[in-house]
């Protein structure tokens, strides 16, 4: 079926573009522009008039892009038309009543995908491209939609085969136990390697993942300290209420940054504190829940009180222990890391340098003081933990998924191949790690398997 969909955003634009694909897009395209059909893969300048009634519809410039050199492998037509809504609506409805169906969502790029343009991974990326709200959101999709992981991917299914293979000459030559023998001892070291190296790849501290979702951090502390207000400070926005009260705050409010290309998703919290309220009590729940799961946990605490202490004038004693210490420095992420950040410092006397530890952030959210030097702490611990080396592998638990239960299999293989297995069940161990790595591109392929089996086979012989 031939399918069409407004492929520009919706609303009104200078200029919307209508995508079409399948077998009718050439007749259909030819009607619209009135029995002219364009030059393939050439912008042309035409009238468009309704297939049956004639009427004119729009001035508009269109794409013929016959398949299979374009984006889906089917024949496609693009028209680019003005971008007013009833302008949409009635080039739409004419495609409509010649019989085109409205795309599903992604229908376009299943399409695609159906025509081997795109394996699984390279359609992710695609998505993932639409969706990148930073830079480095941008590269890391691109990069796996131009096939980054796709190549990486074939080359453990390529190693993977050659280890089959060996595996199912040694069942083919059973009755000739040295050939047999010799045969499965040459898979051992290949799902050796194989096995080390997804272990290698799961080892990316979720990089690919947290860069993907954005990097969760979350604004913790005791109730009145200033979470809200810096929040909003580094929002731009009133995203949160801020009132001299405390206990404001009981839901998790979510705010996205874009600090320097790194995308961030900031989480203001509740005050952490014996609350009274049974509505409080499930915010503070939600604070720490918040907490634990963050990549960084900003701990705030507020260094205008009094019974800080932490910033005694010259020669004076040290006074009271750390206010915030029960509620922010008590406070730690399962796998992130946490920033002591005191606040108000506009109130307080210039702290003494190192009063609340040598890696506190001194800021007032009010005066905006400090703030940069914030960001840049969080960009560094971006670049430092998510930054280096090469797109990552790894994007979605999908994979993670996927990789882990291929490695599962390899190393079953591997126990087995030692403990003296059947080869039977060797091959089967194998097996399952082929149908994980093939669930990861999209193409697990029978024939794929047979045909590199079979080319081993003669080369062995
Ligand atoms: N107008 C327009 N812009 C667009 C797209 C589109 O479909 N139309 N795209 C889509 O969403 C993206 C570009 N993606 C494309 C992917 C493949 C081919 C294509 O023609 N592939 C051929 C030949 C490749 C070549 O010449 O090297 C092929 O795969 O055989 C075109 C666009 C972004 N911009
Ligand atoms: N002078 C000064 N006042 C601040 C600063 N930051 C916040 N405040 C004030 O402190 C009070 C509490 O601020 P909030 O941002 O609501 O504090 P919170 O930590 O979110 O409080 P809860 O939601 O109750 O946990 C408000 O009156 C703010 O205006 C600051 O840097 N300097
Ligand atoms: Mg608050």
């Amino acid at each position: 079926m031939t399918i069409y969909a407004l492929s520009s955003g919706p609303g009104r634009a200078g200029i919307a573009v209508i995508r079409i694909s399948g077998r009718a897009s050439r007749k259909t395209l030819y009607a619209l522009c009135n029995g002219r059909l364009p030059a393939p893969r050439v912008s042309s300048f035409r009238r468009l008039r309704h297939p049956t009634s004639r009427e004119m519809l729009d001035e508009a410039m269109v794409l013929w892009l016959p398949g299979p050199a374009n984006f889906t492998g089917e024949d496609m037509a693009e028209l680019y038309v003005h971008g007013g809504r009833a302008v949409v609506t009635a080039v739409m409805n004419a495609l409509a009543d010649v019989g085109l169906r409205l795309a599903e969502p992604g229908e376009f790029t299943r399409r695609a995908f159906g025509n081997g343009k795109l394996d699984l991974t390279e359609a992710e990326g695609l998505a993932d491209l639409i969706n990148a709200d930073t830079e480095i959101q941008r590269r890391q999709a691109l990069a796996q939609h131009s096939g980054a992981m796709r190549a990486r991917y074939e080359k453990w299914w390529r190693t993977l085969l050659k280890a089959m293979a060996y595996v199912e000459a040694s069942l083919d030559f059973s009755d000739e136990a040295d050939i047999a023998d010799g045969a499965f001892k040459e898979a051992v070291p290949e799902a050796r390697s194989l096995a080390a190296e997804l272990e290698r790849a799961l080892a990316d501290g979720r990089r690919g993942e947290i860069l993907r979702e954005g990097i969760s951090v979350a604004i913790v502390g005791e109730p009145n300290v200033g979470k809200s207000s810096l929040l909003n400070a580094l929002a731009g926005r009133e995203a949160a209420i801020v009132y001299d009260e405390p206990g404001t705050t009981r839901d998790v409010i979510e705010v996205s940054l874009d600090l320097d290309g790194y995308p961030f998703v900031l989480r203001d919290t509740a005050g952490i504190r014996e609350a009274a309220s049974p509505v409080e009590q499930e915010g503070v729940r939600r604070a720490l829940a918040a907490a634990e799961a963050a990549d960084v946990v900003l701990a705030m605490v507020d260094g205008s009180c009094g019974d800080v202490g932490a910033v005694p004038a010259e020669g004076e004693a040290g006074g009271a222990p750390l206010r915030g210490s029960i509620a922010g420095a008590a406070i730690t992420p399962s796998s992130g890391v946490k920033l002591l950040v005191v606040n108000k410092v506009d109130l307080a006397p210039p702290p003494a340098p190192g009063s609340f530890g040598p890696e506190a952030i001194y800021i007032s959210a009010k005066t905006c003081l400090g703030l940069d030097a914030l960001k840049a702490a969080l960009v560094r611990f971006a670049s430092e933990s998510y930054g280096s080396g090469e797109a990552p592998t790894i994007t979605r638990v999908r994979h993670r998924q996927e990789i882990g239960r291929a490695r599962a299999a390899l190393v079953a293989f591997l126990d087995g191949a030692e403990a003296g297995e059947a080869p039977e069940l060797a091959a089967e161990h194998l097996r399952e790690a082929a149908d994980a790595l093939g669930r990861l591109t999209g193409r697990l392929d029978v024939e794929d398997v047979l045909g590199q089996i079979f080319g081993e086979f003669c080369v062995g012989k």
